[in-house]
């Protein structure tokens, strides 16, 4: 019997880059197949091609053993292909009713919008899932994770046969990428095909039954997860083996020397206060579930957003940042978590946007931009963090998600910067880069920088941080370090004293 799909011998190239040479993979149904590589192996290309989206320059993609060519994304749905990004293709003022029928509203006998049929259809469709979902409000205020449900229930209304789940995890809680992992099974049981991409082996291992490994374009391995283990992933996925991710435990922390003190930050007038010391050298965690205030938290610090009330010291000395522009020219970085709305200019080039705002270290002294200096710096940045570009001059919109990333990371490497705060740094990005950037981190602790990072990812914390504060629904629960910084601890304060 044919494989529900077979990709065979795909090649592509976009100027300057071979992103695809000869892959081959076959998926069966109720399969959930791992595709795993570093930043810009080439993954999402080859989803794209599947899907429609790009156009291969060889190759072919065949669904039960036919060939097939797609015309765009809606032509490949129409053959039972779907893809779920990590952004929805969903309109956030309309329901979930009116976004899964967007366009092909069922009619009535009477040619009249039979809206009743399609809130039946819809529930039929979450019943398959086994979800309850409000469908009276816009989509906007629902979760990510129930917005998620319902881009999947939109795909299956169409038939969809073949699932691409693109880093589907990424913007979910624990329990709510568990809850993914029980749909991902039903569907599974149902006979649905599933291409799953993470860049978090412990998923791979948990929903996967097969595993594609890439690099560089070229597809490396192929095997059954039963027959293999993280490591050995991870040395096929970056072509070396990677001992231990997170550098040696050391602190750089000197607690005689507070950088930064920040006392009864309230986010509204009546919300919650926060208090927070940051000592010259630390890496102080924040932790706690996604939306449990922590980023906003870090707005309020550096004046994105104005906190209704808070008492910061930089240094020993009274600040006020009522804008970031300020909080940098203080030496406050923030990295922010959402990288295309708040961090890049997609049509720029990286070095232009590893430049940005830092235009001034590269003037002499008549003020002119001396621009060997700012390309080999961005050079250098680029170099530190492993940016996969065919040169500084490319556009950032033309890489790959996780090294765009690593530019905004890059950016903000080259402020010098005394406190710079990190969002979520390593969403997105490869275990062998993740390693990279927690190694740099240390280099600047080491040069007395002091760091604070927001991350939903546990491993994380534990592995770097001097300190974590805990937040929980808006406030701060508790503030841990030494013997009491473990995971058990975290998710205790993380949950309100829910989990033991
Ligand atoms: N539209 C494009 N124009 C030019 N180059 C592109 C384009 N899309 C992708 N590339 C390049 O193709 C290569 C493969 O990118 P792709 O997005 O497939 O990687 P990926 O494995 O999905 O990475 P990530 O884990 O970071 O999402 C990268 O070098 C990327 O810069």
């Amino acid at each position: 019997m044919s494989p529900l799909l077979s990709l065979r011998h795909i090649s592509k190239a976009f100027p300057g880059v071979k992103a695809l040479s000869d892959v081959s993979l076959d998926l069966h149904e109720g399969e959930v197949m791992a595709l795993l590589g570093e930043n810009g192996a080439g993954k999402s290309t080859l989803m794209k091609i599947l899907c429609g989206i790009y156009q291969p320059d060889d190759g072919k993609v065949l669904i039960d053993g036919k060939t097939r060519h797609f015309d765009g994304y809606q032509d490949a749905l129409k053959a039972g292909v779907g893809i779920i990004f990590q952004e929805f293709s969903l309109i956030p003022w309309l329901d979930a009713v009116d976004n899964i029928f967007l366009g092909r509203e069922l009619k009535n006998r009477l040619g009249l919008r039979d809206r009743r049929r399609m809130i039946r259809e819809t529930e039929t469709l979450l019943q398959r899932l086994k979800v309850s979902i409000s469908l009276d409000c816009p989509i906007a205020e629902l979760s990510v994770a129930e917005q998620q449900f319902i881009e999947i229930a939109k795909a299956l209304s169409l038939d969809a046969r073949i699932l691409v789940l693109d880093e589907p995890t990424a913007t979910l809680t624990p329990s709510e990428a568990d809850h993914l992992f029980d749909i991902m099974r039903e569907l599974r049981s149902q006979g649905v095909g599933m291409v799953f991409i993470s860049h978090h082996m412990e998923e791979i291992f948990t929903i996967c039954d097969r595993v594609t490994v890439m690099r560089d374009g070229e597809k490396i391995d192929e095997l059954a997860v039963a027959d293999t283990n993280a490591d050995d992933l991870i040395e096929k996925m970056v072509g070396r083996r990677v001992e231990n991710i997170f550098p040696i435990r050391r602190c750089d922390a000197d607690y005689n020397d507070v950088v930064l003190d920040v006392a009864a930050l309230s986010l509204t007038p009546n919300g919650p206060e926060h208090s927070l010391k940051l000592h010259r050298g630390e890496i102080l965690g924040l932790a706690g579930l996604v939306g449990s205030g922590r980023s906003e938290f870090a707005m309020g610090l550096i004046g994105a957003t104005r906190p209704a009330a808070a008492r910061v010291t930089l240094e020993g000395h009274s600040v006020n940042f009522s804008h970031p522009a300020i909080a940098l020219e203080h030496g406050i970085g923030l990295l922010p978590e959402s990288r295309k709305s708040q961090g890049l200019i997609l049509p720029f080039s990286c070095r232009d946007n590893i430049s940005l705002n830092n235009l001034d270290q590269y003037r002499n002294g008549a003020r002119l931009l001396r621009r060997n200096a700012e390309v080999s710096n961005a050079e250098r940045l680029m170099q530190s963090v492993r940016v996969k570009a065919p040169s500084a001059e490319t556009p950032v919109g033309n890489l790959s998600g996780g090294n765009q990333q690593k530019v905004v990371i890059a950016r903000w490497l080259g402020h010098r910067c005394k406190v710079l705060i990190f969002d979520e740094p390593t969403r997105g990005i490869d275990v062998g880069a993740k390693s990279e950037i927690y190694a740099l981190m240390k280099e600047l602790t080491a040069q007395g920088v002091s760091i604070i990072m927001i991350s939903s990812e546990l491993p994380e914390v534990l592995g770097l941080c001097d300190r974590a504060a805990v937040f929980y629904q808006g406030a701060i629960a508790a503030v841990l370090q030494g013997n009491e910084l473990d995971s058990q601890s975290i998710m205790h304060h993380a949950t309100g004293g829910l989990s033991a």
